[in-house]
């Protein structure tokens, strides 16, 4: 499988990826999700495994060969970017088989393959269409299909629904989803969207500055993020101290006993990460907070609150409040981040 160790690659003087390790396909998850901010250095990872940039220092390897030497058509991974970049005025059959006549597939084998993926991208019928006729996320099928086609033992899809509309990119990352575990082989998926990385990838590995700073199950990230930069990048909009009372943490905005707890563990302070529906209104709480702001959302209120203390926190409501109210907040344990 794919192992990456202490990578740096760097343009002219500039260090763009730096002692950077990932491994892909050995714990048992398919779709690796690759999650950052603009500029830390997504695309360049994808460009060196594929070979395109040339690594300054580290290894490459996939299943204990070092790819060092291997030039990119001959590594046998299947890449898909953000256009597409199909070979326009040709047929989606065509298209698709194209990877596959440069392998010398059979005109039979050749034919028969692309029927499987065009069933498999759910598209079947559309062999003869040319792909200039085709819809945005019709194109984006036909590209992930030519990518699949010869069986590449790594898919690289660098943000390959970016491009399309929001409804469109929801809709088409479900399906994907249910296409990458049907292939079955383990892919890496760019993308800047949080709900995508956990709608399509059975783990997400987030980057920073050039190396990955957390990989784990998207359940695994937004509860218990490594520090307070990815807790803020996963979603945590507040971070809060908590004095530990055994496993109750005492914090400004209440208490709250936390979840899975290692016994063993002895530190009297903790840092939480709060999202907005972390803190909720209720009305069994001793926490007593005035209501700032309220947006009111399609299924729940959004509220910004302040304590006595003057802190201010995000908050959410069922039921309708007001700028002014004095409301009463408590610390939902299931969806509050332990930092660390
Ligand atoms: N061909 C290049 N020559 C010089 N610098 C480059 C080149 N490609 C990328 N860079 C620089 O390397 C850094 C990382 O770029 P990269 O495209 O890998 O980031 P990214 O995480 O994919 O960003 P985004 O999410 O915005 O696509 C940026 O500072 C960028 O300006």
């Amino acid at each position: 499988m794919l192992d990456i160790r202490s990578l740096r690659v760097a343009y002219r003087d500039q260090i763009v990826l730096d002692d950077l390790d990932l491994s892909i396909g050995t714990d048992g998850s398919v779709v690796t999700a690759l999650l950052g901010p603009s500029g830390c250095g997504k695309s360049t990872l994808i460009r060196a495994i594929t070979g395109i940039e040339r690594p300054s220092a580290g290894v490459i390897s996939f299943d204990g060969v070092d790819l060092a030497d291997v030039p990119t058509h001959r590594r046998d991974f299947g890449v898909v970017f953000q256009d597409g970049q199909l070979l326009p005025g040709r047929t989606v059959s065509a298209n698709i088989g194209y990877g596959l006549r440069a392998r010398r597939w059979s005109r039979s084998a050749t034919a028969q393959r692309v029927d499987e993926l065009l069933d498999l991208v759910g598209l079947p019928g559309l062999e003869d269409r040319p792909v200039s006729e085709l819809s945005g996320g019709q194109a984006q099928r036909v590209a992930l299909a030519r990518a699949l086609a010869p069986n590449p033992r790594l898919l690289l899809l660098d943000e390959p629904l970016s491009s399309l509309d929001r409804r469109l990119r929801e809709r088409l990352a479900v399906d994907i989803a249910e296409i990458l575990r049907a292939a079955g082989t383990p892919t890496i998926l760019v993308t800047h969207d949080h709900q995508e990385a956990a709608v399509l990838a059975d783990r997400i590995a987030i980057m920073s500055q050039g190396s990955i700073v957390q990989s784990g199950t998207p359940d695994a990230l937004w509860r218990t993020p490594t520090d307070e930069w990815v807790a803020r990048f996963v979603g945590c909009t507040s971070i809060v101290t908590a004095r530990m009372d055994g496993d109750v943490a005492v914090t400004a905005v209440g208490r709250v006993t936390l979840p899975d707890r290692d016994a063993a563990e002895t530190a009297t302070q903790r840092q939480l990460g709060l999202r907005p529906r972390s803190l909720v209104v209720t009305s069994t709480s001793a926490v007593l907070a005035r209501v700032e702001s309220v947006a009111a959302l399609p299924e729940e209120y959004l509220l910004q609150i302040r304590l006595p203390s003057g802190a201010q926190y995000a908050a959410v409501s069922d039921r309708a409040v007001s700028v002014g109210d004095e409301v009463a907040v408590a610390l939902d344990p299931d969806r509050i981040a332990v930092i660390g």
